[in-house]
């Protein structure tokens, strides 16, 4: 229902119940009574909102198109019924739409909405009374009882006269009920007068136009932001465009990239990162593996931006042009890929900014720039902007205005370096510009030094979040992560992005774990979360670490590589095959929708993915120990199929296709990390279509 506020209620502020339904304000009784009658009109509580996110001083997150579900706590004081209505609209829209919620049980009511756009929406709640379906209700058992009811009937044309002359009842309303009314007039028996007003069409009209009595509003209005998909379900594909060339002497280029775009697809990836594209400082140059000094040719770290070529608004000369840049934009999208970029606000000391705007960087009393560090970690390339001093708003502009610059030139998604190293307020306010003229736009945030600190960078805005799923190795700790991001509030407003490594993490368990590693934490990867991504080389296995470290040795950070990711034991069947499951599985695309099942060893994990219909219902196994085999008796979640701890379910074998019968609750799941650490399994419920088989495998 389409609510015109306006037209609704000339009571300002909005939700102030319209002057006829307030409580009377005696004549000429002092001004305080107002906030008295306001009070004690409020007579239903309304709390407990689902989403609301710090009491509503953020917007939550949905997907546009999909559905979300909405809750709240709303009761009254008395036996009356209430009516409750979700209200929501587009911000910076004035008519509401509302929808009535359904009541679960103890007095929490729901109900599911779709935000069609991608954009900023507003939403909120009112209940009231429902004097007319409470008459009804009782009217019936007192009939039924044998009562006389004569009262009651006039109590109820008194209800339908009321609803007649109120705000709520458009014309035809006025007019069914004008008709209702007269035809009452002629009927004598109580029992054809009851008949009449407790009909089903007569409900019908004044659950539309029936007073809305004790109509009570929830004191805010929250805010959710609708993304587009791709917010929430993304597979990443991180590469450096200079190592592109397959010759290590030769740095690469963007027709490099391009040669390489049908690759990056054939494994099934949507997003293809590239980490900073921008000239690269010659002072205090980075090395191979870090070292401090660079030799002559080294290529230095790409996250040190800034030369005499230009700053954050120019390309690295060896990459090529911005015709370049647009050619491979449009390939990528032939291709169906979009182009992530790094958004490092950093500056090597050779950035144009230094000169340009001394104010914005933090000088020492030498004159000297300080580089900035990560502690443990230190970067003496890079000089970071100061955003405590002179340089606001200048600063701000400015970096807002290469984000816009890079909307200009095609990129539609950014992994923000070292967010967490910024003021917050800076954050939201960037992504709110941005977002207001480019709601499509995606920010993934790579600031992940503290909990609190990423929560609060989803909160403020960024679309997805690098997560701590890199480091959490052990069945327990998988589990408590994924239930805490899953199930805790976070889920209204962070979206982690599970990558597997990065340039700066090789992982320890990577480490050691050789090729049966890399398939376990690919299937975590790409199966526990709506977004995830990979950084090249984890398809060849490569862990050679800088010792004692989490570092790449002859990482790509500091020099270029060639790769072949053709060697043999490569992973591109199994990273097809995941992205292919997660494409065709409706279950993989709704980052909630998971549970943990028992399996009684803790080197194998074992969860579930579904639908809420049943009709998309994935369970894995993942075997956890790298080193040797593991076996382990495992629940079948009949229950959720509602079916008896005995009954047979038909399953599929995602990974060969073969279909066969589980019988009973309890089965034996054996996995040999040598031959698959994992497997995939297609619970086919009694009421689903038989012949689903997808090709997945
Ligand atoms: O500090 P984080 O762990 O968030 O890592 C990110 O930012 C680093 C600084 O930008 C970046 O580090 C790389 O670039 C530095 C500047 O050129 C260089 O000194 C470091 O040695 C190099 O690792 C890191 O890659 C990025 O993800």
């Amino acid at each position: 229902m389409l609510v015109d506020e306006k037209k609704a209620s000339a009571a300002k502020p909005l939700f102030r119940r319209p002057a006829n339904l307030r409580p009377r304000k005696p004549q000429g009784q002092p001004r305080e009574l107002d906030a008295l009658c306001d009070l004690a009109a409020n007579r239903i509580a309304i709390e407990g909102v689902s989403p609301e996110i710090d009491g509503g001083r953020f917007p939550a997150k949905c997907v546009a198109g999909e559905q979300v579900l909405i809750e709240a706590d709303i009761f009254g004081n008395a036996h009356d019924r209430i009516v409750a209505c979700l209200r929501y609209r587009p911000a910076g829209t004035e008519s509401w739409t509302e929808q009535p919620m359904i009541l679960l049980e103890n007095d929490r009511w729901s109900t599911t909405i779709v935000l069609g756009e991608n954009r900023l929406y507003q939403f909120t709640f009112c209940a009231w009374h429902d004097l007319y379906a409470t008459w009804r209700e009782e009217v019936a058992k007192k009939h039924t009882a044998g009562r006389n009811i004569a009262l009651e009937l006039e109590e109820g044309r008194r209800l339908l006269q009321s609803a007649a002359r109120s705000d709520w009842a458009g014309p035809d309303d006025v007019a069914e009920l004008e008709q209702v009314l007269a035809s009452l007039e002629i009927l004598r028996a109580d029992t054809q007068r009851l008949a009449l007003l407790g009909s089903d069409a007569v409900a019908a009209v004044m659950s539309r136009a029936g007073v809305r009595t004790n109509l009570s509003y929830y004191h805010k209005v929250l805010e959710i932001f609708a993304d587009r998909k791709t917010a929430a379900f993304s597979a990443w594909y991180e590469l450096f465009p200079r190592s592109q060339s397959g010759d290590p002497a030769r740095h690469g280029t963007f027709d490099d990239v391009i040669a390489r775009l049908p690759y990056v697809r054939d494994l099934g990836f949507d997003v293809l990162y590239f980490p900073p594209i921008h000239p690269i400082g010659e002072t205090n140059r980075k090395g191979r593996n870090n070292s401090l000094k660079a030799e002559l040719g080294d290529v230095g770290s790409p996250y040190a931006i800034g030369s005499e070529h230009g700053g954050h608004d120019a390309i690295h000369p060896e990459l090529g042009s911005f015709e370049d840049f647009h050619r491979l934009m449009a390939a990528a999208r032939r291709h169906g890929l979009e182009v992530a970029i790094d958004f490092a606000i950093q500056c090597s000391p050779d950035h144009p900014w230094i000169k340009a705007h001394p104010e914005w960087f933090d000088w020492r009393p030498d004159g000297s720039l300080e580089f900035a560090e990560s502690p443990p970690k230190k970067y003496e390339d890079i000089v970071n902007v100061n955003f405590h001093s002179d340089a606001f708003p200048g600063l701000w502009h400015a970096l807002r205005d290469i984000v816009l610059f890079w909307i200009g030139h095609g990129v539609k998604i950014f992994r923000v370096d070292n967010p967490h190293t910024k003021p917050f307020a800076f954050w939201e306010w960037m992504i709110g510009e941005v977002r207001s003229r480019h709601p499509e736009i995606i920010f993934l945030a790579e600031g992940f030094t503290r909990p609190k600190i990423t929560k609060r960078l989803a909160k403020v805005g960024f679309n997805q979040s690098y997560s701590y799923f890199t480091w959490r190795n052990l069945k327990r700790e998988l589990e408590e992560y994924l239930t805490e991001l899953t199930q805790e509030e976070c889920r209204h407003y962070m979206r982690p992005n599970f990558f597997t490594n990065t340039p700066d993490i090789n992982p320890i368990y990577l480490q050691h774990s050789g090729r049966p590693g890399f398939q376990a934490r690919l299937i975590l990867a790409g199966t526990l979360g709506g977004n995830y991504g990979i950084y090249n080389g984890f398809e060849i296995c490569e862990a050679e670490a800088v010792p004692g470290k989490e570092e790449y040795l002859n990482s790509e950070k500091y020099q270029i590589r060639a790769w072949n990711m053709d060697e043999p034991g490569n992973l591109q069947w199994d990273i097809g095959f995941v992205n292919r499951l997660r494409r065709n599985h409706k279950s993989l695309q709704d980052f909630t929708s998971l549970a943990f099942y028992n399996a009684w060893n803790d080197n194998i994990i074992y969860y579930g993915k579904r639908t809420a219909d049943l009709s998309d219902f994935l369970l894995f196994h993942v075997c956890l120990d790298p080193h040797s085999a593991q076996g382990a008796d495992f629940e079948v979640p009949l229950w959720e199929l509602g079916l008896t701890d005995d009954a047979p379910v038909e399953v599929e074998d995602m990974v060969t296709g073969r279909h066969f019968t589980w019988h009973g609750k309890i089965q034996h799941i054996h996995l040999d990390p040598f031959y698959k650490p994992y497997a995939v399994w297609r619970l086919i419920s009694p009421g689903a279509h038989a012949g689903q088989s997808r090709p997945d495998a």
